[in-house]
């Protein structure tokens, strides 16, 4: 096998996560078989070319593969390792796509034979979407995806799967497991209880004043958006992240309540003093990066609220040539007008196509 292309491929689990992957690796030209215990998944995912075949088994999708990326829910990442084990040939890798990490290490140490390999991963990317219809090629692209060290798992094992996630387009980097899991604890699980909270606060209003989310804006939007996903995927990544789930609130209920003694005893140089760092803090993450890594050259742009407004201002750009590496709709100003958020290549693009739109009558600025 010279390439990592030669590898055969076999995806279990066919929702956002594996539909993704299978997608965006087909657009590569990887072979790639994949299984869903619901088969109208697998069949969908056939349909729009996840995966470049159809069998009819577990046996039959894993028997020939080289490496298999297993994107089931957290609760389930280890039982279907366990089940491949006697379907797969000697050397195979698994590589799951679970947002936890040390459970499924616990998990899945103790029957891992000698002759598997396992290297754990998780992509910070995704949605609050859920199923193989929201699956898109491009969800991997520039974004952190994390693959964690494994005491069995040499390093030319770990390098050889992050060659085939970096055609993805995705930015590798390895952790420890415990590491993944307090980072992603305060990163990604306590906003998702924090957004959880916040729709549940403003719903309990609702019911008493009828009428209140109709006024929720961007704000509100933005902060909750992923209180929408799944609550049963959700809730197992919770549980199992428990202690630095814990951890993390144990901070998040701190500056609560630091919060709101400013506010309660009338201390206005207290509450800007807060609001001021917490600003700093959110600033850190620059503003032009998708994740930690990629460095996107932004501009907000300002278009109307009607049919082909955004095509427009895309052909504006296709037509110098100009390469758009992220697109955003920003829904903050729906009915009255939108706003664009779009990443170009390079500082020499993103310039290019402030040119371009303002050329246009358009109104766009840098981010
Ligand atoms: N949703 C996100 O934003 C996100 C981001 C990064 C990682 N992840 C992780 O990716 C994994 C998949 O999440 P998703 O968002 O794609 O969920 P999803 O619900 O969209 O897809 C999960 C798929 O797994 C299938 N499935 C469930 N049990 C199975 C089993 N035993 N055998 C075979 N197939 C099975 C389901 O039928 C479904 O099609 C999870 O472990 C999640 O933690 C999710
Ligand atoms: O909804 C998104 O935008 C996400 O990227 C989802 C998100 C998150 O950021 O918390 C959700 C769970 C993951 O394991 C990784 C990513």
């Amino acid at each position: 096998m010279n390439t990592v292309i030669d590898m055969n491929i076999a995806i279990v689990g066919l929702g956002l996560m594996g539909g993704s992957l299978g997608l965006s690796l087909a657009r590569s030209g990887f072979r790639v078989s994949g299984w869903d215990s619901d088969r109208r998944a697998q069949a969908e995912a056939f349909k729009i070319g996840a995966i470049s075949r159809l069998t009819d088994s577990l046996q039959e999708t894993v028997a020939g593969a080289d490496l298999v990326f297993v994107a089931t829910p957290v609760g389930w990442i280890a039982e279907t390792i366990r089940s491949c084990l006697p379907l797969v040939k000697p050397g195979v890798i698994f590589s799951d796509l679970g947002s936890i990490k040390q459970m499924v290490v616990d998990q899945v140490s103790p029957f891992l034979p000698d002759a598997c390999y396992f290297v754990p991963g998780h992509p910070m990317t995704g949605s609050e979407q859920q199923g193989i219809a929201a699956a898109d090629p491009f969800l991997f692209q520039n974004a952190a995806y994390i693959l964690v060290e494994h005491p069995r798992t040499p390093a030319e094992i770990r390098e050889r799967v992050g060659k085939v996630l970096a055609t993805t387009g995705a930015h590798l980097l390895t952790l420890g497991a415990a590491d993944h899991d307090r980072i992603v604890g305060m990163v990604s699980h306590l906003p998702h209880l924090i957004a959880a909270v916040l729709a549940k606060t403003a719903g309990t209003e609702e019911e008493a004043r009828p009428g209140t989310l109709n006024l929720a804006a961007g704000g509100f939007r933005d902060t909750t958006r992923v209180a929408t996903g799944s609550p049963t995927l959700w809730e197992g990544i919770i549980a199992g992240n428990k202690q630095m789930v814990l951890l993390a609130l144990d901070s998040f209920q701190r500056e609560l309540a630091a919060a709101r003694q400013f506010i309660a005893e009338d201390d206005p140089a207290g509450l800007t003093d807060f609001l001021r760092q917490a600003r700093d803090v959110r600033l850190q993450i620059p503003a032009k990066n998708k994740g930690f890594l990629t460095l996107l050259h932004e501009l907000v742009v300002t278009i109307e609220d009607r049919p082909g407004a955004i095509h427009e201002v895309l052909q504006d750009l296709a037509d110098v040539g100009l390469n758009i590496k992220d697109i955003e709709i920003l829904r903050v100003r729906e009915g009255d007008g939108g706003t664009l958020r779009l990443a170009l290549e390079n500082e020499p693009d993103a310039d290019r196509a402030l040119a371009v739109l303002a050329s246009k009558g358009i109104k766009a600025k840098r981010r």
